[in-house]
């Protein structure tokens, strides 16, 4: 079946049959003046994979999804995504990603609708199918109903969800998603992490995603990269994280305090933080 990525469903390929490194650092590093912000970083993510990255404030997340969106230059090391190199290849790499960013995206201003269309005459989406594509994606992201509604009357997750819609307009085969669910609460929280998962297991679009949220990271991911201090502190499947302390029961939360210190360097505890964000306001 053709999706909404242009690629095969995962339904039909046989579960034993090893899947292709879609994403893949080798030393990436980032210095601003004599900080090194990511530092040596080696990461490969298998097309089709839910990957996120986690760690304390400050840890290098978004310096890293910057540079493998091509938004911020590579101090050295090499990123290739779906086999273009980000420094050589910008180009190819801007048609083969999508991004959300951390900050409000979405112009309240018009409808989603009318956002929608914007970025679809960007992406050069052609005139005869945009309607459709468009009505299609806003069915997928249950905002059909909304669709002609100004987006500063819409609630946060609704926002969050025209913007991943947006991010997924040119059938993008690696999503990069920073603290998607930021701000939200509760049930806005689960329906866009429910989304992320029905593109990943719908249409097989990798999700590269960073989140202050261990619990839902734990549910979401295939594998996950705790950071610290721009470098990788340790990396694999949550369960297998968990298994590997020496403690009954662990969970995620537990992993993470055993390779950050759970501190930050303000001194405000991760979770206080994670706490914080959650009752935070996107829109103010
Ligand atoms: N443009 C910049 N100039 C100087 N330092 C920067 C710049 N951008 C980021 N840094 C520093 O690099 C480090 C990593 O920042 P980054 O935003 O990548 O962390 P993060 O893990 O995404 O944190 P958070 O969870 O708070 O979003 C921080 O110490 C930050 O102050």
């Amino acid at each position: 079946m053709t999706t909404l990525t242009g690629k095969t469903d995962r339904s039909e390929t046989p579960a034993s049959q090893p899947k292709p490194i879609i994403l893949e650092t080798q030393k990436l590093t980032r210095r601003f003046g004599k900080f090194t912000a990511v530092d040596n970083l080696n990461i490969s993510v298998e097309q089709g994979e839910v990957f996120g990255l986690l760690g304390p404030n400050g840890a290098g997340k978004s310096t890293a999804i910057k540079m493998l969106t091509t938004l911020l230059p590579l101090s050295t090391g090499k990123a290739i995504l779906a086999g273009y190199d980000v420094t050589h290849q910008p180009n190819a790499v801007r048609r083969v990603i999508g991004y959300v960013p951390q900050a409000l995206s979405a112009d309240g201003s018009l409808t989603g609708y009318e956002n929608l269309l914007i970025f679809a005459k960007l992406y050069e989406i052609p005139f005869s199918r945009r309607r459709q594509h468009i009505r299609d994606i806003l069915a997928f992201m249950g905002l059909q109903d909304a669709a002609n509604r100004l987006v500063r009357n819409y609630s946060g997750g609704m926002i969050r969800k025209l913007e991943i819609a947006i991010s997924v307009l040119h059938q993008p085969q690696i999503l990069f998603l920073d603290e998607p669910t930021v701000g939200l609460d509760p049930i806005a929280r689960t329906q866009v992490w429910q989304l992320v998962k029905q593109l990943c297991v719908d249409y097989g679009t990798t999700i590269f995603l960073t989140t202050h949220f261990l619990e839902e990271a734990d549910n979401l991911c295939n594998r996950v990269a705790i950071m610290q201090q721009g470098a990788v502190a340790t990396i694999g499947a949550p369960s297998d994280l968990k298994a590997s302390l020496d403690k009954p029961n662990a969970t995620l939360d537990d992993v993470f305090i055993h390779y950050t210190g759970d501190q930050l360097t303000s001194g405000v505890s991760y979770r206080d933080t994670a706490r914080t964000r959650r009752t935070a306001q996107r829109l103010g």
